[in-house]
């Protein structure tokens, strides 16, 4: 089998590096200037510096020269898929088409693989997902992802997985790519309680009241509990509301502490808490810390009127 990554962003060059342990590996940039100082450099100096790329690594521009391999993954800000797709269609179908990216499609309110599945109809749709960052990956240090798929992907986990890359198989594909892109939204929660000095106990707190609200939309939407609280749910709401590394949790922490953000760093929560907040008010779910978040990045709401109204609400039973 034969891999090429599609957006050679931080994540899409970590992937190529870390495949090409096993293989050749196909990396295409959608700019050809980018595409050519790659492969002169050897390294992606400005999505992931200090990464060195493996001979095993093809840069390329051209989308015939990546679209020859059997396995794509597409690793690309979310709200650029459904154009990336469109346009490709047609050569698309019959690949596997294994989606990276973590959100939720604003003009659809569909994920990933029901964006693959209504816009390449003869593809197989399946997405790599959970608690890793570019550069961790790109390291080689140990990362567990969750591989899923509606079909039998055994050979498919096989062939994603490395010596320090292990995946877990499922076939919950709601659950798994609800839980990559809704913990996106709560970092920027997590992030914005720490950058306003709220504290660690707050922080937890929230988490916690974060992950039924992850729990309550994905059930709704017909995924299974189990995947919520594995890698793609809990393992990378953990992950994205405690580290700096973050974009998520830094745009959050920037919110809190009212320092500026560089506009164009990727910071997937924001598409995806207004995505959230459409799907909720459709299926009439409760999502008060996501309507917070959604008020906050549209600069609706300060951080102390949103801290007061999340800890105004009713009394309840947990
Ligand atoms: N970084 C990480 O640690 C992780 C990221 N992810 C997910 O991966 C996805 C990509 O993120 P990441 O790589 O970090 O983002 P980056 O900001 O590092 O890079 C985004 C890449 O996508 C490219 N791109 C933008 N628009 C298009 C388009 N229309 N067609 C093709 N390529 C396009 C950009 O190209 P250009 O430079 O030309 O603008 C750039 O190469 C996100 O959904 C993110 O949540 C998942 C796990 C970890
Ligand atoms: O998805 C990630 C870690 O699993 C990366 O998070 P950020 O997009 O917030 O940097």
């Amino acid at each position: 089998m034969s891999i090429a990554v599609l957006g050679a962003g931080a994540f899409g060059t970590a992937l190529a590096v870390s495949y090409a342990q096993k293989g050749p590996v196909t990396l295409w940039a959608r700019d050809p200037d980018q595409a050519d100082a790659m492969r002169q450099t050897r390294e992606n100096t400005r999505r992931l510096p200090g990464v060195k790329l493996p001979e095993n690594v093809s840069v390329t521009a051209e989308t015939a020269t990546a679209f020859t391999a059997e396995t794509l993954l597409l690793a690309m800000p979310m709200q650029q898929m459904a154009g990336f797709l469109k346009a490709h269609a047609a050569t698309l179908s019959a690949k596997t088409l294994v989606s990276c990216s973590k959100g939720i499609d604003l003009a659809t309110g569909q994920g990933p693989t029901g964006l693959i599945r209504s816009l390449v109809p003869g593809s197989r749709a399946a997405v790599l997902t959970g608690p890793s960052f570019a550069a961790d990956i790109a390291r080689g240090l140990p990362t567990a992802l969750t591989l899923a798929c509606a079909d039998h992907s055994e050979a498919l986990q096989a062939e994603l997985s490395t010596p320090t890359l292990r995946l877990y198989r499922t076939t919950d594909t709601t659950g798994a790519e609800l839980g990559g892109a809704l913990k996106n939204v709560y970092a920027i929660a997590a992030g914005t309680v720490i950058g306003a000095g709220l504290g660690d106990s707050a922080r937890a707190a929230l988490m916690t009241r974060s992950f039924a609200e992850m729990l309550r939309v994905a059930l709704a939407l017909g995924a299974r509990a189990e995947t919520l609280s594995g890698l793609s749910g809990f393992g990378d709401l953990v992950l994205t509301c405690t580290s700096e590394q973050s974009r998520n949790f830094r745009l959050g922490h920037a919110l809190g502490s009212g320092a500026g953000f560089d506009p164009s760093i990727t910071v997937e929560g924001v598409a995806t808490a207004e995505a959230l907040n459409a799907l909720a008010k459709k299926h009439q779910i409760e999502i008060p810390v996501a309507a917070m978040v959604t008020a906050l990045t549209q600069q609706k709401i300060s951080v102390s009127e949103a801290m007061k109204i999340l800890l105004a609400r009713p009394l309840k039973e947990e």
